[in-house]
């Protein structure tokens, strides 16, 4: 069994919990595929960046890449832990918005907002837009100018660094779709540009190398750039940015062989960079922000599937095939990613059997997990894929008219459902008949 579930995860009748719930009994009351996390895991998760930042003495900012998963009940949440949230669609403004998060700690990232995304932002007060390119720079002014609204902005750079992670999610690499570009000089002219603007009231530089990420070189060579950038700002254009925001991208454990690194070494290896670059050169330390997204929620959910067909290929393969797939994650058809997984209702029976997981979707590479090594599964049995809370539930979709899964989260024995799973009803709602 996954060495991921700890003791205090099984109760008596082997079952596994979550938040301590019996998956079992979740399952029974609000049907499977379902999605659970506990949300206290979540907590900890941001109590323990927190922390980390508050040893350091560092002015700093927790910015949760709500792109993660965001629904109204976990904007709330992580209101309730008293931390900021980035966006990155008029749809996640307006979820946060109509969950009463204060939009005030909000920044909007996109590498092409709409005039009316930007509209809703400015309607909604937002934080801060952190500008990507020089159409959006061109846009937010106009609409500012229009409206006499002032708005505090960032300038998105790419850095030039290519991290060690899946080319999909990589994100700091000279050749990206995202931001400016600094060794061409693209984010000078950007600075350049929004210093003559009347409204756009520049306070930080951003830069995100990439998703999923486990070395700490990555991100020291990001804070040295930003820390040059700064510098070159204030001697080129007597500018000095107070906020470098580093993005996200801390990695985690998805399978009982990665051993990534604890956040704590992640955000230490940044803060004494910074640090020793500020004191080197003589510059005041900005503020610094951060924007986890799967640090925090990724190892907090578990996805619950019920087990159905079997197909036995003598001398090839086994699959087990559960009642979900592709469409509530996406990730292993998309980045080949790995999971562990468990028979939810046999957490003590013996490891018999070497079976993969697939789902139920139309295609072939709708494979959930590979080589997984399970007790016998009947059907019947709850299978539980583990570490599903980051990117599964929001890259979710109805393909193959399958409705998407509820969601629920767990804490101290007590669950509540935060997203109803979709009906077949649901499925039309937005169709049109041809006459
Ligand atoms: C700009 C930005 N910030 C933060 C994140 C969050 O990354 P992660 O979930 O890997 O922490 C992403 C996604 O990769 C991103 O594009
Ligand atoms: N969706 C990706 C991460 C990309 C993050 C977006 N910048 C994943 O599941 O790993």
């Amino acid at each position: 069994m996954s060495t991921q579930i700890n003791a205090d995860q099984i109760n008596h009748e082997g079952h596994l919990l979550i938040g301590g719930v019996d998956t079992t009994s979740l399952a029974k009351q609000y049907g499977t595929p379902l999605i659970a996390y506990d949300t206290n895991n979540i907590r900890q998760q941001i109590r323990n960046f927190k922390k980390i930042f508050d040893e350091e003495q560092v002015d700093y900012q927790i910015s949760y890449a709500s792109k993660a998963f965001a629904t109204i009940a976990m904007y709330q949440l992580i209101n309730q832990e008293n931390i900021h949230c980035d966006v990155v669609s008029g749809g996640e403004i307006y979820t946060a918005a109509q969950a009463g998060f204060p939009m005030g700690k909000v920044s909007f990232h996109g590498n092409n907002k709409s005039y009316e995304e930007l509209e809703l932002a400015l309607d909604q007060n937002i934080g801060c837009i952190i500008l990507d390119n020089f159409h959006e720079i061109e846009l937010l002014s106009q609409l500012t100018d229009k409206r006499g609204q002032d708005i505090d902005v960032m300038f998105r750079v790419t850095p030039g660094i290519s991290a060690h992670t899946h080319e999909y999610v990589m994100t700091g690499q000279e050749d990206s779709k995202f931001g400016f570009d600094i060794n061409s000089g693209q984010a000078d002219d950007a600075i350049q540009q929004v210093l003559a603007t009347r409204h756009l009231n520049p306070i930080g530089i951003h830069c995100h190398i990439g998703s999923q990420i486990f070395a700490t070189d990555g991100f020291i060579m990001a804070a040295q750039k930003m820390m040059a950038l700064l510098h070159h700002w204030q001697v080129k254009f007597d500018f000095l940015a107070p906020v470098v925001n580093l993005g996200g991208g801390f990695g985690i454990q998805y399978t009982d062989d990665e051993k990534p690194l604890q956040p704590e070494s992640f955000i230490k290896a940044i803060l004494h960079e910074m640090k020793r670059i500020a004191a080197e050169t003589q510059m005041k330390l900005p503020e610094i922000w951060i924007e986890p997204g799967r640090s925090i929620v990724g190892n907090a959910g578990v996805s619950l599937y019920t087990v159905g067909s079997r197909k036995v290929i003598p001398g090839v393969r086994t699959y087990v095939a559960v009642d979900g797939g592709m469409g509530d994650n996406i990730r292993p058809a998309l980045y080949q990613a790995k999971y562990e997984t468990v028979v939810a209702n046999k957490l003590t029976h013996p490891v018999t059997e070497t079976v993969s997981i697939a789902g139920k979707y139309c295609e072939s590479g709708d494979m959930l997990a590979w080589d997984q090594k399970l007790p016998k599964t009947e059907a019947g049995d709850l299978l539980a894929i583990l570490d599903t809370g980051a990117y599964g539930y929001s890259m979710a979709s109805n393909y193959n008219r399958n409705p998407r899964p509820a969601v629920v989260f767990c804490e101290n024995g007590t669950s509540k459902l935060i997203v109803k799973r979709e009906s077949l009803q649901d499925l039309i709602r937005q169709d049109l008949p041809l006459e």
